[in-house]
């Protein structure tokens, strides 16, 4: 590993059940302070960081759908649970000493900023975490989506998705105990095999535009700083 940080601007999506730990519902006060803590190691190296978080969590349109609420409503609840989630991660951060800006795709401007792309990079320019709310804005996406949208938009240099497994599996690993794990892989076999660890309106964006992106385990201590030093083992990599 060299002692330059491998990339410059990450995007990293944190999968809002994530934020539960081990509860059931909501955030679990100690995963936000370890987050806090992985992402002070890697601003201090100077990295600059946005986040796309999660709702599911909270609420997801698709699951309100099928217990009968209106889809586009529940993805409006889904889109502002992503909102709640980003305000305690400016919170966690800045409880470390960092500064950090929440932009949301959906106008809540008593609570956050407009998402202003231009803005988001100059946060960025400054060593301010920027956390990208709201999704896209619009229902029928996931937060995969908008993450992959977010990553091109500020020319990141990579897409980090934190999840609860270690990387991409030959099928999804909480299923089948046979399943292996995949160093790298190209998009058109993510998505030919139709792995579900991220959706495919994602891995097409992400593909057509060339960001690269890495899958790995939030929960592993000294991941994030890890990759984001060039540690090419961690997760699985994949690119066009
Ligand atoms: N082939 C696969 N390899 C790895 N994980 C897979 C695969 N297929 C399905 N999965 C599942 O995908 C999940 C990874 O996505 P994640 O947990 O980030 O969910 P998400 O729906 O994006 O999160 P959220 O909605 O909470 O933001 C894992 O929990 C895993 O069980
Ligand atoms: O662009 C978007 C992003 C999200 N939603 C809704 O929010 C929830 C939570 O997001 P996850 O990606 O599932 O964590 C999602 O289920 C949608 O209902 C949206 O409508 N548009």
């Amino acid at each position: 590993m060299a002692n330059q940080p491998a990339y410059k601007r990450i995007l990293l999506k944190l999968s809002g059940e994530a934020l539960m730990g081990r509860e059931d519902f909501g955030i679990a006060p100690d995963v936000m302070r370890f987050l806090a803590a992985e992402l002070k190691e890697v601003i201090d190296a100077g990295v600059q960081v946005a986040l796309v978080v999660g709702g599911g969590n909270i609420f997801r349109g698709e699951g309100l759908a099928k217990a009968g609420m209106d889809r586009v409503t529940g993805d409006q609840m889904g889109m502002l649970a992503t909102c709640i989630n980003a305000l305690a991660i400016q919170d966690a951060v800045e409880r470390v000493g960092l500064e950090a800006r929440v932009q949301s795709a959906i106008r809540i401007n008593e609570v956050c900023e407009d998402y202003i792309r231009r803005r988001a990079v100059r946060h960025l320019e400054k060593g301010r975490v920027v956390v990208f709310a709201a999704g896209t804005g619009n229902p029928f996406f996931t937060t995969d989506s908008a993450a992959a949208l977010r990553a091109v938009e500020i020319n990141a240099d990579v897409m980090l998705k934190a999840t609860k497994v270690d990387g991409i599996y030959t099928a999804d690993p909480k299923k089948d105990p046979t399943a292996t794990r995949y160093d790298e892989l190209t998009y058109d076999e993510a998505l030919d095999k139709r792995l579900g660890v991220m959706d495919q309106t994602a891995m097409v964006l992400c593909r057509d535009h060339k960001m690269k992106l890495r899958v790995y385990d939030m929960d592993r201590p000294g991941a994030l700083m890890g990759i984001v030093m060039g540690d090419e083992t961690i997760g699985t990599r994949v690119h066009r």
